[in-house]
């Protein structure tokens, strides 16, 4: 995106009287310019900036060098370029397009540059077509052949839009284009005004159509930058100057040429106004109000890198004129256009293309293309959820085996609890409790808690002793397995071992002392399937866990399955509209072949038939 760049250009006065006048323009920096009063007063509201402003000092290869060079270069490089000069009649826009006997003007200039360049790209051919046009009381002329009159403007995909019927002559040198000017400076419509002894009374458009392509042609399948021509259209214009009838005195014909060269410099001035605006205020662009916008439609915020100068009359009785064609200039710099190098592929490219699609296609066809990586893909991730849902069922299985193992051994715990409870009479013992409680009712008096593994608890004490870490269980000798038993597997540092207050020691009959000793180890055994109950929950409780995490492992599976298929059966579509088309094209291909071969069959036998005749008149003749 670029905008368009605008100059202002002065002509040079025209007397010496009018230096000295009441108003004046001053020019600064070469790039801005405001209106004064005599000693230096600006005059409030009328000062504009610009790309350049050229005084009357500047000369034609000074503006072309500062202004459109840089275009033309583009133009060669594929890029579309616009040049054009807009402003009052009599302001120097013929002068500064065309020239003058001692000066060469944009246009000449521009010729001249666009053979300079193609001469010193080496690697690339140009074909150079030329065509001069005028808008003559809107209607389009051809000034390269005489009687090509009213022409109509088409538009189409390929050549955008143009002018049908008009003559292009293919150049190749700058001589050649410039007699070609000539030819259409002859033909180009001038009249008489009281403002300019030769008035431009029509807008002149002079065309060169720049195609280039690679020399080299590679002779790969790719489809290279060999393939493609570039396609640059430039446009020089010189535009037929508004004028006040009151100052150019019209009349007859020459009123109704300047009535046409208004209206339409109206339009392009509504264009430029629109294009200005912001996107949202801008509405509709009135391109197709005329010809002339039409035909630069392009050139105004298109493809095309533009430049325009603004030409202006220094003098004081212009100075409403030259404030019209300034704020012209102002609205058109904020006009933004969208260049690009203009490319398009050759027939050669086309077939190159074709064919490469026709194998692409042949290529899925055959390969199945992606749809094969997505079956396996899709075989893969099946596999997976399978083989996480038999994990799933598999932890189900062994959940309900604890589960069942741990109503087993409940079952046994209660069973062992109502024998003892039977056997003594005495409520049930807790398991849980720090203290074990006895068949007596006796307890640990004094207990202290310290880490569970280390402590070896006591049933009961020794009746000779007055305290005692070892259990009575067997007389005064403590059970090893006890120990273990009692100590979780554990050995126990006897230092460690709590020292607790000695008991009374009592007296028990043997049949007691059997029953106790049976008590005991229930105990111990109700102990052990409490713990075990708590592993078992703790497992329970990590295999749920184990459960819930393969539940979402498989939606989510599911889901990424889901998705595939979806892409799959997009593939699918894909791959059958392909085949669709190849078949298509086969068709066509084949359509096309026969008649390609029909043809060739009749001009062959034509071409016989002719021979045939011409032998028989020669012979007739001899
Ligand atoms: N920069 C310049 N230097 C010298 N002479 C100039 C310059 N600009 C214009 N002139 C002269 O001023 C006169 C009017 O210029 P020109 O015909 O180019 O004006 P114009 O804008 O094309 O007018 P119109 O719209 O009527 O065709 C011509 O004689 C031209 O040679």
């Amino acid at each position: 995106m670029e905008k368009i760049s605008v100059a202002i250009r002065f002509r040079p006065f025209r007397s010496q009287e009018s230096i000295f006048s009441d108003r004046y323009w001053r020019i600064e920096d070469n790039r801005s310019i405001s209106l004064h009063r005599p000693l230096g007063t600006p005059v409030s509201g009328v000062s504009f900036a610009f790309d350049h402003v050229f005084d009357h000092t500047f000369t034609n290869e000074m503006v072309y060098s500062m202004l459109i060079k840089s275009i033309i270069d583009a133009a060669v490089h594929g890029f579309n370029g616009t040049a054009f000069a807009y402003g009052q009649t009599s302001s120097g826009k013929t002068f500064t397009m065309n020239g003058s006997e001692n000066e060469l003007g944009i246009i000449q200039l521009a010729v001249r540059d666009v053979f300079n360049n193609v001469e010193m790209i080496k690697d690339r051919e140009f074909l150079i077509r030329v065509s001069y046009m005028e808008i003559y009381n809107e209607e389009i002329n051809d000034l390269l052949s005489l009687g090509s009159e009213r022409l109509p403007i088409h538009e189409s995909l390929e050549r955008g839009i143009y002018v049908s019927g008009l003559r292009e002559d293919i150049v190749n040198c700058s001589d050649q284009v410039l007699q070609l000017i000539k030819l259409g400076e002859a033909n180009r419509r001038f009249g008489e005004t009281n403002m300019n002894a030769r008035s431009s009374r029509s807008h002149t458009i002079f065309r060169m159509i720049i195609e280039s392509s690679l020399k080299e042609q590679g002779s790969s399948d790719d489809i290279s930058d060999a393939d493609a021509i570039r396609v640059s259209v430039l446009n020089l214009v010189d535009l037929a100057g508004s004028e006040r009838i009151s100052k150019t005195g019209a009349g007859g014909v020459r009123l109704k040429e300047g009535k046409y060269i208004n209206k339409s410099l109206m339009i392009l001035g509504n264009v430029i106004n629109k294009l200005s605006e912001s996107g949202k205020q801008r509405g509709h662009i009135p391109y197709r109000d005329s010809k002339l916008t039409r035909i630069l439609q392009p050139a105004l915020g298109g493809n095309a890198k533009t430049s325009i100068i603004c030409t202006v009359a220094p003098e004081e009785d212009h100075i409403e004129e030259s404030r019209g064609t300034l704020l012209f200039a102002s609205r058109a710099k904020r006009i933004t256009n969208y260049a690009q190098v203009n490319e398009v592929l050759t027939d050669a490219a086309l077939l190159k293309r074709q064919k490469l699609e026709i194998e692409e296609l042949r290529r899925k066809l055959h390969e199945g293309s992606n749809s094969e990586v997505l079956e396996q893909v899709i075989l893969k991730q099946r596999n997976d959820m399978l083989k996480s849902e038999s994990e799933r069922e598999k932890l189900v299985i062994e959940l309900e085996e604890e589960r069942k193992s741990r109503e087993v051994l409940e079952q046994r715990i209660r069973e062992q609890e109502l024998m003892i409870s039977e056997l003594n009479g005495l409520p049930l013992p807790d398991c849980d409790e720090t203290s074990i409680q006895t068949s007596e009712g006796f307890k640990t008096p004094g207990y202290k808690t310290i880490p569970s593994d280390y402590v070896a608890r006591r049933t009961t004490y020794s009746s000779k002793f007055e305290s005692s870490p070892f259990p009575i269980i067997s007389g005064n000798i403590a059970d090893e397995d006890l120990w273990l038993q009692l100590n979780n597997g554990h050995t126990t540092d006897i230092n460690m071992l709590q020292m607790t207050p000695g008991l009374k020691s009592q007296s028990l009959h043997p049949h007691d002392i059997s029953i106790k000793k049976q008590s005991v180890t229930l105990e111990i055994e109700k102990c052990q399937c409490a713990e075990n109950i708590s592993h078992l929950e703790a497992e329970k409780a990590s295999l749920i866990q184990a459960h819930l995490k393969s539940k979402e492992e498989v939606q989510i599976l599911s889901s990424e399955k889901e998705q595939l298929v979806n892409e799959l059966e997009n593939e699918k579509q894909k791959f059958l509209d392909l085949r669709k088309e190849l078949k298509q094209f086969v068709d066509a291909f084949f359509k096309h072949e026969t008649k390609l071969v029909s043809i060739y069959t009749k001009s062959k036998a034509m071409v016989d038939n002719l021979k045939t005749c011409k032998s028989g008149y020669s012979i007739d003749h001899l």
